[in-house]
């Protein structure tokens, strides 16, 4: 692996926009991206969760990327998310993300056949990071979703044996304990990048430095806040900000969740990224417009 940089700041985890059939509207990524560099976003986290990664076509997550890494510019990072439950479609989607330029790789665990064991998912994910062995590789480690909860520092003192490019791990989890423990490996070896954002504040007293959120892309400033008061250890702004997010947060579980809500904030705020492919359901208008009316009440679209 070259020398890479680690991942600082606050990385979105991106919406992937569809047009009114359900298809990937790729030119909607331009002015996505131009939103996330003006909103002081390092990175964006490309076909994760949020993105509907398990629900799209390889063609469609490569199409993804690349429109990614174009639109981007080099302005901010470009971390492509891998995972899948084949393998060898992830060690193929890994290539490509090394390929098209992508600056880092990311997969979850497989959630259909489920490793058992850390020794599982070690060698599960060896040869996908060998695919795109001169990129950092992150675990994406999100048991809510995958029902994989195996130990998160283990699998890194372990893993690094064999995944030489192992760079650490995005830890969409509360479990802070665990999180601390990772964090704290040989001195903090491995990165740990946060990934609840409505308990960002607590990542960070661990020592995270890195955020992988997906409502960092409609919410920056108050996430811009938060790093920057804790920074200073300004904990009275920080925590304020918190709950401002916690408040959004609120909102988006009332439809749904991150994904499902996530996305339709994004079409209120002018970024046409359409319905979340099905099993998620689309927006009807009684729920856009009670959702608007919600986000009204919490000043939503008040200029900051
Ligand atoms: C499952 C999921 O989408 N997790 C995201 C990233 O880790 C978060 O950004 C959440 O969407 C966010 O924290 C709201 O719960
Ligand atoms: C939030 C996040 O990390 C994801 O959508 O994959």
């Amino acid at each position: 692996m070259k020398n890479y940089q680690r991942l600082k700041g606050l990385i979105a985890a991106s919406f992937t926009p569809m047009d009114a059939e359900g298809k990937v509207n790729l030119p909607v990524i331009g002015k996505y991206a131009d939103l996330m560099a003006k909103s002081g976003m390092t990175g964006v986290f490309v076909c994760g969760t949020t993105g509907e990664s398990l629900s799209l076509t390889v063609e469609e997550r490569k199409n993804i990327l690349e429109q990614w890494v174009k639109s981007a510019d080099g302005r901010f990072k470009v971390i492509a998310h891998v995972g899948s439950d084949s393998l060898f479609e992830s060690m193929d989607l890994a290539k490509h993300a090394y390929e098209s330029g992508a600056d880092a790789i990311a997969a979850m665990a497989p959630c259909f056949f489920k490793p058992a064991t850390v020794k599982e998912l070690i060698a599960f994910f060896a040869p996908i990071a060998k695919s795109a062995e001169e990129l950092p590789f992150y675990y994406y480690n999100m048991p809510s979703m995958t029902g994989v909860s195996l130990p998160v520092a283990e699998f890194l003192v372990e893993g690094k044996k064999s995944i030489p490019n192992l760079a650490g791990t995005k830890f969409t989890h509360n479990n802070l304990m665990e999180m601390g423990e990772c964090l704290a490996l040989n001195n903090g070896e491995f990165e740990v990048l946060h990934g609840y954002d409505e308990i960002l504040i607590s990542g960070l007293v661990f020592g995270a430095e890195a955020g992988v959120g997906s409502t960092y892309n409609y919410l920056s400033d108050v996430y811009l806040g938060i790093m920057k008061a804790m920074e200073s250890g300004d904990l009275e702004t920080a925590r304020k900000l918190q709950m401002r997010s916690i408040e959004v947060v609120k909102i988006i579980i009332k439809y749904g969740g991150g994904v499902r809500g996530g996305k339709a904030i994004m079409n209120l705020i002018g970024i046409d990224c359409g319905s979340c492919r099905l099993p998620i359901a689309p927006f009807s208008d009684e729920e856009y417009k009670s959702l608007k009316e919600d986000l009204m009440k919490i000043n939503f679209f008040d200029k900051k």
